[in-house]
């Protein structure tokens, strides 16, 4: 048994790019050949990541460059970008978490242009540099065992800057729609946050905040690329565990219900709908089949979200369904503590199991299915007899409801 699941924190109050996020995460220990194979397995043959340690204002970073080994022609469509990322095998969450941040892209695009989401094509942000980026946070996350993050608020800049669809104001759009329900601030002056980098943070973090408390083991900065005197232009990373001894309260929180009776959309697209809901941080989101008024069989959607993201995702509803009308209430959600302990199942390979725990005591421990189910296509083996080995090894280390929740090791 190692050390459990991790969890991390980006500071972006000086601004966030996709390559800084990248240059954070290998600086704080992620394996560059890792995160290259990932890359190579989107886009083949395409980019070569750089690593160099440089300075930001006297602070040392490392700065992570894209190479070109082709050449690029970017200007590619969101359907195009989600086949290359479904096919590529990527391991663990590393795809569904790439395809957020793209999915999240090209929701903001979809608004920005006024165009259906499936007809976004990308310029700038689908080239294979952001492609890069995107796959390596997540390949980066995958190789340190991070399960949950967070965020600071985001500095955004200020000015104007020359782009493919001309000279924009700092915010740029794009930028401004993925920010919704994130907070924010100008900062300073220059284009301090890309789309890609706000693309990745609001999809992958399911907080906004101050650093969350956690026995902090590991730190990364990662450089941007301009160096401006007095102001360093990086993003931080801090990894480490929730501490799993920590006998705390259940987490309470404020959330919402966005609710919706359909009727008349086509049943084709509800898969989709709800990707996108999660894709745009609701904590879940699902159907009820119902009979409505004059006996029509319909669904009701329900999409349990953190109050911040209620005005986002009920514009996601309105613009991806059918229905005029969305019904609102305000729900207290009591979650359990969690932690994750790495277990082994296979010639030295780990699987995380998600340990529910209440005043000392565990309630519930679940190896996570997602990472068992990767591990054995990985290995070629069935992935009921993984689940198996993977509920034994937690039995054998103790993690059953009723025991008491085991020391955090260091
Ligand atoms: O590529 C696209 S579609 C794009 C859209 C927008 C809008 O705000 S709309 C802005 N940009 C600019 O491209 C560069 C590169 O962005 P990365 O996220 O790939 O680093 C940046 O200056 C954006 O403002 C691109
Ligand atoms: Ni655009």
């Amino acid at each position: 048994m190692t050390a459990p699941y991790r969890a991390a924190w980006f500071d972006v109050t000086s601004g966030v790019a996709g390559d800084m996020l990248l240059g954070a995460l290998i600086d704080a220990g992620a394996g560059p050949e890792a995160v290259q194979h990932a890359i190579d397995a989107v886009i083949p043959g395409a980019v070569r990541l750089t690593r160099s340690s440089v300075t930001r204002a006297g602070l040392r970073a490392t700065r992570i460059g894209v190479e070109p080994l082709a050449e690029d022609h970017p200007h590619r469509t969101w359907r195009a970008i989600r086949g290359r990322i479904e096919e590529a095998g990527l391991p663990g969450q590393v795809g569904d978490r790439a395809l957020a941040v793209f999915g999240r892209l090209a929701t903001a695009e979809a608004r920005v242009h006024g165009v259906p989401v499936e007809e976004v094509h990308f310029h700038e942000v689908g080239a294979w540099d952001s492609i890069a980026d995107v796959v390596g946070v997540c390949a980066a996350l995958h190789e340190l065992g991070v399960a949950r993050i967070t965020a600071s608020p985001a500095a955004l800049g200020s000015g104007r800057v020359r782009t493919a669809h001309g000279d924009l104001p700092v915010p740029v759009p794009a930028v401004l729609e993925l920010a919704a329900g994130w907070d924010v601030v100008g900062g300073g002056t220059g284009e301090l946050a890309t789309p890609t980098g706000m693309a990745l943070v609001t999809a992958l973090a399911t907080e906004c905040g101050g650093l969350p408390r956690l026995r902090a083991e590991a730190t990364g900065i990662g450089a941007g690329t301009r160096d401006t005197p007095g102001r360093p232009n990086v993003v931080r990373v801090v990894l480490g565990s929730p501490p799993a001894a920590a006998v705390g309260a259940d987490e309470e929180s404020s959330a919402v219900v966005l609710e919706a009776n359909v009727d008349d959309l086509d049943p084709r697209l509800w898969p989709g709908v709800l990707a996108s809901l999660l894709a745009a941080g609701a904590s879940d989101a699902w159907l009820v089949p119902i009979l409505m008024k004059k006996g029509r069989p319909a669904h009701t959607l329900r999409v349990l979200a953190p109050r911040q993201r209620a005005d986002a995702l009920r514009d996601l509803i309105f613009r991806e369904t059918s229905t005029i009308g969305v019904r609102e209430s305000a729900v207290r959600k009591t979650a359990l503590q969690r932690t994750w302990v790495r277990v082994s199942v296979a010639d030295g390979a780990e699987v995380p199991v998600k340990v529910a725990h209440r005043g000392g005591v565990i309630v519930q421990a679940t190896p996570e299915f997602e990472d068992v189910a990767a591990l054995a296509a990985e290995r070629g083996l069935p992935a009921a007899a993984l689940l198996d080995a993977a509920v034994a090894a937690a039995v054998a280390h103790g993690l059953v409801p009723g025991a008491a929740l085991p020391e955090a090791p260091g």
